[in-house]
């Protein structure tokens, strides 16, 4: 599977915001979307584009636009967080809905929304959810993408435990990674370690 860490200090210095249990509810907000600028401007790195002819006021030349803007997906709530940002930078992007809570005993993704276009042929996506922990719920997502005909998905995270990565590689779906670390691993309730903790909890409170 093909993965991307990125490795900036501005991003490592947002990442460190988020995992402080200090921030407060604002504080971690604030940080995952300046954080998410920069995942999402990485994962649009290699996007094809297509040449157009732009008059400037003095004369013409080429302008670039995306071939294809892709559909943002949030996994509600945390996700939620993300998605301002990835269409601040891609205007043009259509969104679509997954709502998943993971079961906290069986860690299980339990789905309860799904607001997407019926076909996705065709169509780059870009999950959005920061946490890629067990990759339950990433996997259960990329699987609702696929059966509605999606083959260009990438997954931006923010924090990633190598399970969930190993998760992602073995789903059997295409698939690539945007994150800014991979982590050491899971602790007994399935948290990422070191992590951030809830990424849902520390944006809204406690469900
Ligand atoms: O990789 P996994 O083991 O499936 O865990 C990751 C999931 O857990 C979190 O959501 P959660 O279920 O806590 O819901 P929330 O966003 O409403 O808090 C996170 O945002 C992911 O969706
Ligand atoms: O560490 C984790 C694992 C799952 N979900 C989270 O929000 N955080
Ligand atoms: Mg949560």
């Amino acid at each position: 599977m093909d993965s991307l860490v990125v490795d900036h200090p501005l991003a490592a210095s947002l990442l460190t915001i988020l995992r402080d249990e200090r921030s407060d509810n604002a504080a971690f907000r604030h940080a995952l979307r300046r954080l998410t600028q920069m995942l999402v401007y990485e994962a649009v790195r290699d996007a094809p584009i297509e040449e157009f002819e732009v008059r400037t006021p003095v004369a013409t030349t080429t302008g670039v636009r995306l071939q294809q803007p892709p559909l943002l997906v949030p996994v509600l709530r945390a996700g939620l967080g993300m998605v301002d940002q990835a269409h601040a930078l891609i205007p043009q992007a259509q969104v679509g809905f997954v709502g998943l809570a993971r079961d906290e005993k069986t860690f299980e993704p339990v789905p309860y929304l799904e607001s997407l276009p019926e076909d996705l042929s065709g169509l780059p996506v870009f999950v959005l959810d920061p946490m890629l922990a067990t990759g339950g719920s990433m996997v259960h997502t990329i699987e609702i993408l696929a059966s509605r005909g999606a083959t260009d998905i990438t997954a931006v995270c923010v924090v990633a435990a190598p399970q969930g990565v190993e998760a992602l590689a073995s789903c059997g779906h295409p698939v690539r990674l945007v994150t800014a670390t991979i982590d050491e691993g899971l602790n007994e309730n399935k948290y990422i370690v070191p992590g951030l903790g809830d990424a849902g909890d520390r944006q809204f409170g406690p469900r």
